[in-house]
């Protein structure tokens, strides 16, 4: 690693944790080197390992020929760094220095200068007609298998397309989305939210200081809209933080009670809270600890979170789908307690940011079997569309929807009504 970090370093940084170490880019993104960077040095890091995690299996694909032996993990992501440059419209004499360069500064790599050099070169030559011609990325096998078995070959993708393309900026605001609509000279989606296109700076876009609107992506805004209206309503928001939804819940006057058991987590709530002039109960606890009586509840539950990798492209490569069967045990233990603090005739929106159905069709309806007299109400919001309807009455949300607009996130969504 050279003595003064660059967004290059620190993208083949974070490139290690997340392909080396099984770590996630938010954990990853840390440390010295990483404060020293200037943010926008990070912004870039972070976008350069994005890009190159999203084409993965193309760099490596046009790699593998160049390579008899596989060097050592830094020195693959430093060629990895490299081709994506390459391919997708670098100055070659820049690129390929800076390979080295970053391949140099370290002892143990240094005697692969060569290497990189010689390696980078030839792809610079004829690299980029090639990768034209390659497949669009597919999804490690340990979450592609249950997909197909889930939705089929085609849809998945189509999912693996919209994995690609990256996500847009979605705005909620506490006000008029079509007047913010206007004022940012963004989209107005028919679920109400607000979208932007290209690279923006979120703390620079007018209102933010103000507390007009925060980031939520527009599949995730929907789950609090499936409540109707809930001016005056006891919510509890039961998984609450990073506050998304308590925001949603308390700009339309509830009486909200946002718990997490993450206290670092709620802090950031509490800070959303603050900027954005909003009121609610925050409460660090357990979910399956919480006692209370009230009209509604939001359970946007711990999840796989496989319909973000869109925005979270190392999702895929840092997880190989271990702790989620603890993770479906722990979602139906939360409906059950959630319906408990129910008072009777009270709604239930359990939502997950999940692809996988175990995480979210199977859980309704095996709560309707456990549960006799619960019933699931109509998922009825602005903007819904049919085809995003499922068999149990549920919402299903996927990443290949929307696709001319720019997606959305892959959610499940059901409102669940208890016995009177
Ligand atoms: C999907 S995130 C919630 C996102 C949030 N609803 C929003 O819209 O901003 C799931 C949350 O569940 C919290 N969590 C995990 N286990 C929990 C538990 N046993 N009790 C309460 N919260 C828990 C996590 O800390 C995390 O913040």
């Amino acid at each position: 690693m050279p003595a003064i970090p660059s967004a290059r370093s620190q993208t083949v940084h974070l490139l290690g944790q997340v392909l080396g170490q099984g770590r996630l880019m938010s954990e990853a993104m840390s440390g010295a080197a990483w404060q020293a960077l200037a943010p926008a040095d990070r912004a870039a890091a972070q976008r350069l390992a994005q890009d190159v995690l999203r084409n993965l299996e193309r760099c490596d694909k046009l790699l593998k020929p160049h390579l008899r032996k596989g060097p050592p993990l830094f020195v693959r992501n430093v060629l990895r760094l490299g081709t994506y440059e390459l391919c997708s419209g670098g100055a070659a004499h820049g690129v390929v220095n800076e390979a080295v360069t970053l391949v140099a500064g370290d002892r143990k790599t240094q005697s692969m200068k060569g290497l990189v050099n010689a390696v980078l070169r030839k792809i610079a030559e004829s690299g980029s007609q090639d990768w034209q011609k390659l497949r669009t990325p597919r999804l490690p096998r340990w979450l592609r298998d249950p997909l197909v078995l889930a939705w089929g070959n085609k849809p998945v993708a189509a999912m693996e397309a919209a994995h690609l393309s990256g996500a847009p900026l979605d705005l909620s605001t506490r006000g008029d989305a079509g007047a913010l609509a206007v004022a940012l000279e963004a989209e107005l989606l028919p679920t109400g939210s607000v979208r932007l296109h290209g690279n923006r700076q979120v703390t620079a876009l007018p209102g933010y200081e103000a507390g007009d609107w925060w980031v939520q992506d527009a599949a995730a805004a929907i789950p609090a809209r499936l409540l109707g209206d809930v001016s005056g309503l006891r919510v509890l928001d039961m998984c609450a933080a990073p506050g998304g939804k308590t925001m949603q819940l308390a700009a339309a006057r509830a009486e909200v009670t946002a718990l997490d058991l993450s206290e670092s987590r709620l802090q950031r709530l509490t800070e959303n809270l603050a900027r954005t002039g909003l009121a609610a109960t925050v409460v660090t606890g357990d979910a399956l600890e919480h006692e209370g009586r009230y009209d509604a509840i939001l359970l946007d539950a711990p999840c796989s979170a496989t319909g973000t990798i869109r925005r979270h492209p190392d999702l895929p490569h840092a997880r190989q789908g271990e702790g989620i069967s603890e993770l479906i045990g722990l979602q139906e233990a939360m409906i059950d307690h959630a319906l408990s603090l129910l008072a009777p005739g009270g709604r239930l929106v359990f939502c997950t940011c999940s692809l996988l159905p175990d995480e979210g069709e199977c859980h309704v309806e095996e709560a309707l079997a456990r549960h006799p007299g619960l019933s699931v109400l109509p998922a009825d919001a602005p903007g819904i569309e049919h085809t995003w309807r499922s068999p149990e009455g549920g919402l299903r949300l996927r990443p290949d929807f929307w696709a001319g607009r720019g997606g959305m996130d892959g959610f499940y969504m059901a409102v669940l009504r208890k016995p009177d």
